[in-house]
């Protein structure tokens, strides 16, 4: 069984790399080898590797770059796992991908669905929603979870911005009216590991049945504030020394930025549990093991 991942360098794409190890025999080419924003070139790497199973997290996701390089940004979100899907589809090889909260344009205050109507708020949402659509219209075998707000011990993220920060500051600042769910790369790539039988003719039958957008987040939910609040508080109760002194909340419109996110950002597990059978932990429990594993790094 040979797996191609992408983005092994990210924090997904990292996690995951040692769980498929375990598993099988992956090819994990960085950008320079295999490039997302060159799809022309996509189906003739594709045509060498000649893989079993693409896990695909690669992603432009610079949230506020985006904005101005919305040509970039869906050539790589959107453009690129189209031309894998279009390799695939013919060939039988199913498709793991990932999509993101930020498809959605955060009303009301229900949970989205698998089957709910996007309206992304941004052009990363926007490129995301266009590689989702454009997978399923290329006909190959996909799974596609959809996550929010990921984060790990390693890589450039949410929980490294507050440690820098309530490092140098006595005041943090953080919009607390939007609501999701913190959601550890671990998690992520246990989810997605638990779903895979790897050997026989299970792998495909598993595509064929439960295919699809699954949402895949850590349960519970919370605002960036409360986030920030559990990462200062969490790291305070393991010793460690911080300048921050308040943790303010804010509205959104207080911290201006180029791209606008959704207020609602939560997703609803019912459809992994109930195709999957998988039930994640609550962010909370996730971010302790997380800030373990930070701490240890320290
Ligand atoms: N981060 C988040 O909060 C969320 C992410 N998601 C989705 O989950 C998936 C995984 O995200 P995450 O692991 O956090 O992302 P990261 O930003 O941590 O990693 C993205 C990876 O993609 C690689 N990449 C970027 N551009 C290219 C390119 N042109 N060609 C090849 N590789 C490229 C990066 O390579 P390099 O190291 O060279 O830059 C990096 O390894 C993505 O689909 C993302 O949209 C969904 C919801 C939330
Ligand atoms: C650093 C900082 C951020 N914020 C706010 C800005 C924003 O609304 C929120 C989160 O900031 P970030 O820019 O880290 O998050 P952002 O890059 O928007 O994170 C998103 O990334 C993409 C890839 C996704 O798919 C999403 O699920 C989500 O995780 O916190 C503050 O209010 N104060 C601060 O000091
Ligand atoms: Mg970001």
């Amino acid at each position: 069984m040979r797996v191609l991942l992408t983005g092994s360098a990210g924090q997904v794409g990292r996690a995951l790399l040692p769980l498929l190890r375990e598993r099988a025999d992956v090819i994990s080419p960085l950008r320079d080898q295999f490039d997302l924003s060159r799809p022309d070139e996509l189906a003739g790497k594709l045509e060498s590797i000649k893989p079993d199973l693409i896990v695909n997290p690669a992603a432009y996701t610079a949230v506020d770059r985006a904005e101005d390089e919305r040509e970039l940004a869906f050539r790589i979100n959107a453009e690129a796992p189209r031309a894998i899907a279009q390799w695939a589809a013919p060939r039988g090889v199913p498709l793991i991908h990932f999509s993101t909260d930020y498809v959605f344009d955060g009303s009301g205050d229900r949970p989205w669905r698998e089957d709910s109507t996007p309206g992304p708020l941004s052009v990363y949402g926007q490129s995301k929603l266009a590689g989702d659509l454009a997978i399923a219209e290329a006909g190959a075998l996909h799974v596609i979870a959809r996550t929010s707000w990921v984060y790990a011990a390693s890589g450039a993220n949410f929980l490294k911005t507050i440690v820098r920060l309530a490092g140098e500051r006595e005041q943090l600042r953080i919009v607390a009216d939007q609501i999701g769910a913190p959601t550890t790369a671990s998690t992520i790539s246990q989810a997605i590991v638990a779903m895979l039988p790897l050997g026989g003719d299970g792998l495909r039958k598993t595509f064929e049945q439960r295919g699809g957008v699954v949402n895949l987040v850590c349960a519970g939910e919370t605002s960036w504030h409360g986030f920030a609040t559990a990462i200062v508080v969490g790291l305070q109760s393991r010793g460690v020394k911080l300048a921050v002194k308040e943790i303010v909340p804010i509205r959104s419109d207080e911290f201006p930025v180029k791209a606008k996110r959704p207020s609602n950002s939560r997703l609803d597990l019912t459809l992994l549990r109930e195709r999957f059978g998988i039930a994640p932990p609550d962010w909370q429990q996730a971010l302790d093991r997380e800030l373990d594993i930070f701490q240890a790094t320290i």
